[in-house]
């Protein structure tokens, strides 16, 4: 199967290099064309524009950083809607809102094209590992041609039905993955000023109800200041204020999530944006500092 893929940032990256492991012939774009070299030497080729990709392919898959970059490949000149048409495929896995998932869908039906929206759970070593989790909405009949692809990429898809409800799930997922990293940094930073280790506060944690990978994989490096980037801290800010704005059109208050998304703006201003989004601890412990008599 030939599939085209627009994006290797790091998820990008490591979801087309499983692609190409596992026997797919893949067409590469990205909009700093240089880093297109890597997959190149695995055995990818290169388009020179979005349109080229679609152009070539059946199927072109996502994953870029925000809304403004989902929106711009498709729309922009060389853009995906330029070659879209009867018979082919879009799959964007970028996480965005449901308002640019509509945009891109009506846009891509509107020239013949079908569109799927397919946001994942789970960062990078499990992209690496194929072991994301896909939730999909959107084109039932594109969804399911992607089976076997989402199969390398993924562990488990959820088809979630009409176009946005995958946004929408990603958003609520990160809301809650936000607010318990906050949460985290608060409890080590806390158990620190209090005259408790934070690792042994850690593995008190790693044994009871609350017990969850992210934070078993997080918090180690995070005593050690070390936030090499898995998940950008810059991300997690926008999906934040995505799932908040969600929350407004909802009337859903999350006075929690809110508090979390003031934290990971914080740490953007200081310039930890690039770093991993577990470096809003250094926010969190700046914080509990200067409150210090
Ligand atoms: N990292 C993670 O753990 C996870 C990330 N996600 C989501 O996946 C998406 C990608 O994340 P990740 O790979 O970490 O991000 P990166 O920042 O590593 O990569 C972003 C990608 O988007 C491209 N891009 C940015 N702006 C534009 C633009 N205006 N036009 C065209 N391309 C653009 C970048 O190109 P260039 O190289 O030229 O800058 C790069 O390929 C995001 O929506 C993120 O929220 C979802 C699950 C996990
Ligand atoms: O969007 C990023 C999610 C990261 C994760 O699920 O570990």
């Amino acid at each position: 199967m030939e599939v085209g893929f627009l994006g290797l940032g790091i998820m990008g990256k490591a979801m087309a290099t499983n692609l190409l492991r596992h026997g797919y012939r893949v067409t590469v774009w990205n909009r700093t064309l240089a880093k297109c070299q890597e997959l190149v030497a695995l055995g990818a080729t290169v388009g020179e524009t979005p349109a080229a990709v679609v152009a070539k392919c059946r199927y072109t898959i996502a994953m870029l950083s925000d809304p403004s970059a989902a929106l711009s490949v498709v729309f922009d000149k060389d853009g995906v809607l330029e070659q879209i048409g009867d018979g082919k495929g879009y799959i964007d896995m970028s996480t965005v809102d449901a308002a640019t998932c509509s945009k891109i869908d009506e846009a891509v039906k509107q020239k013949g094209g079908a569109f799927v929206e397919a946001p994942v759970s789970g960062s990078k070593k499990p992209a690496e590992d194929g072991q994301l989790v896909i939730l999909a909405a959107g084109d039932k009949t594109l969804y399911d041609e992607m089976i076997p692809a989402f199969d390398v990429l993924g562990k488990k898809s959820f088809f979630l039905g009409e176009i946005g409800n995958g946004a929408k799930m990603k958003l609520v997922v990160n809301m809650i993955m936000g607010s318990m990293m906050n949460s985290l940094s608060e409890g080590l930073s806390l158990a620190d000023k209090s005259g408790l280790s934070p690792q042994t506060l850690l593995d008190v944690l790693d044994l009871g109800a609350i017990a969850n990978p992210m934070f078993k994989l997080k918090g180690p490096a995070m005593l050690q200041g070390s936030y090499n980037p898995a998940f950008p801290l810059k991300h997690q800010q926008k999906d934040m204020r995505l799932a908040l704005a969600l929350g407004d059109e909802n009337a859903v208050s999350m006075p929690v999530s809110a508090a979390a998304n003031e934290a990971f703006k914080k740490a953007r201003s200081l310039g930890l944006g690039d770093l991993d989004f577990s470096a809003v601890y250094e926010v969190v412990k700046g914080a509990s500092s200067s409150g210090q008599a």
